[in-house]
């Protein structure tokens, strides 16, 4: 069944604890469907995290809904921060694609079903010419370029983007940039975990920042004042920041 666009998500009072961290605290938001939403906030912030719990890969309090638009659930497609491969690793940019979209065994190749579309990804990130390469001799903006293809098999509906453009050179952003507009075309839902606030401010429709807890959320040209990002950015965490406010009011 071809879905009509990708879902709108609530985040309603999501909070994580991991050992004696509290990573996210009643984290409440809303992520339209078919929009692009961009989170931002300083490392460590809670950011991949609130992936990995939406992913359902850690345990969470509070709850988080998907609304898809049609009867049944659609593609949720995932690009992570980063992937990891040995340098000696016998697995090829083609492999690792294989290893992706289907599940048999990767030394038997790519299935004809698969060959076209994988094909049709790798070249819509200028990868296709590099099909061959190990995955571990490739340089940091190639692979980062890789995880995006593999990212568009099958077509998502809903994108998770964890830092897709860290590693990009300009070529690599402008790639990344045309596949914004493509999502935007098809009405998937991205949700952008992103550094470069000029690029949140050009490309998001909203942007959440995000440091444990939600520090503002709306417009990038209204939310992304100076002052807003400044308190975003600095290292203490709001609950800290409160009773040295009220100090100083006194
Ligand atoms: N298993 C764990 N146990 C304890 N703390 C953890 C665990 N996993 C992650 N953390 C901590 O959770 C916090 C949030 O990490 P997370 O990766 O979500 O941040 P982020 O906002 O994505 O950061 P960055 O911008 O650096 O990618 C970090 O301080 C991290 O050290």
């Amino acid at each position: 069944m071809t879905v009509a666009g990708g879902p709108a998500l609530g985040f309603d009072d999501v909070s994580l604890t991991l050992g004696q961290t509290d990573i996210l605290q009643q984290v409440s938001l809303r992520v339209a469907a078919g929009g692009v939403h961009a989170l931002v906030g300083p490392n460590g912030g809670g950011k991949s995290s609130l992936f990995k719990a939406l992913l359902g890969q850690v345990p969470h309090r509070g709850s988080i809904a998907l609304e898809w638009p049609g009867e049944r659930p659609g593609v949720v497609g995932y690009v992570p921060q980063a992937l990891a491969f040995d340098a000696g690793l016998p697995m090829t940019v083609m492999d690792f694609m294989g290893a992706m979209c289907q599940r048999r065994p990767v030394m038997l190749g790519l299935s004809r079903r698969w060959k076209a579309p994988v094909e049709q990804a790798l070249r819509q990130v200028g990868m296709w010419e590099k099909a061959q390469r190990r995955m571990g001799a490739l340089s940091g903006g190639e692979r980062q370029r890789v995880l995006l293809a593999q990212a568009l098999i099958p077509a998502p509906d809903l994108i998770l983007l964890d830092e897709p453009m860290s590693a990009l050179d300009e070529a690599g952003m402008r790639v990344f940039e045309t596949l914004l507009a493509h999502w935007r075309g098809q009405r998937t839902t991205v949700l952008w975990i992103e550094h470069d606030l000029d690029a949140v401010t050009r490309l998001a429709d909203r942007v959440t920042g995000l440091n444990r807890q939600v520090l503002f959320d709306g417009a990038p040209a209204e939310v992304l004042t100076p002052q807003r990002v400044l308190a975003l950015f600095s290292n203490r965490h709001r609950h800290e920041e409160v009773p040295v406010a009220e100090e100083v009011l006194e």
